[in-house]
């Protein structure tokens, strides 16, 4: 069972393509400390954030963002999923809800990737819904999706085109997030989309044929 595992994730990656280098990872990271340090370490600044990471993907994120930033702050994360091990988004599944306080607070939100914007667009109002005075929303990455998103991030760190991709916290069933740079997979290694669920027609006769 663990070689099969292995072997998938060795398989994955050999057939996919570095489109982010590591120091180009960095200095988006650096990017979006720059803006959010701009914007909180102001010597009249009295605001105390609230820094939630958006577990699991945004582990590398916060981590490596975290030391960056030299204003007061709190930090907590949330646990919320919307891809499971699937490389296709459902539905938005809470498994850690905010632990602090939020009403009154302002709230930086840290995620991995802004996709098709679902998963923020559902922890800010919930936010918001539980009294949060502001939410600041800033992503390592926002796709470009070629359409319209129900969210706009705030602060992004770097575009990337509509693929799916994964290292720097980003997995494919659960691999690769260790990769210091990103990479796009395959797109035949990726799952086809589930077949619609398809129920039999029933064999209705017409009346007054005499059958049935
Ligand atoms: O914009 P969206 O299309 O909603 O996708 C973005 C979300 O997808 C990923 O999470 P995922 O559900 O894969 O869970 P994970 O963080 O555990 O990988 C990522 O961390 C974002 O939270
Ligand atoms: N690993 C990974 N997770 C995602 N969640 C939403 N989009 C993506 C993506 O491109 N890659």
């Amino acid at each position: 069972m663990q070689d099969f595992q292995v072997v998938r994730a060795r398989a994955l990656l050999e057939h996919a393509r570095e489109i982010v280098t590591p120091d180009q990872v960095q200095a988006a990271v650096r990017h979006v400390a720059d803006v959010l340090n701009e914007r909180f370490r102001q010597p009249d600044n009295t605001t105390y954030p609230l820094v939630l990471g958006v577990m699991g993907g945004a582990v590398v994120f916060t981590g490596t963002l975290l030391p960056q930033l030299d204003f007061p702050l709190e930090f907590d994360y949330i646990h919320v999923s919307r891809y499971g091990d699937d490389d296709r988004g459902g539905q938005v599944v809470w498994k850690v809800i905010p632990r602090q306080n939020v009403a009154g607070r302002t709230i930086v939100v840290l995620d991995d990737i802004l996709d098709e914007g679902e998963t923020l667009a559902h922890v800010k109002q919930r936010l918001l819904d539980m009294g949060a005075a502001e939410v600041i929303i800033a992503v390592f990455a926002d796709k470009d999706i070629g359409r319209r998103k129900p969210i706009v991030a705030d602060i992004t760190g770097l575009t990337l085109p509509n693929a799916f991709v994964v290292g720097f916290g980003m997995d494919v069933y659960g691999y690769w997030r260790n990769l210091p740079g990103l990479w796009q997979i395959r797109q035949q290694d990726l799952k086809p989309a589930e077949p619609e669920t398809e129920y039999p027609i029933p064999d209705v006769k017409a009346p007054g044929t005499g059958l049935g």
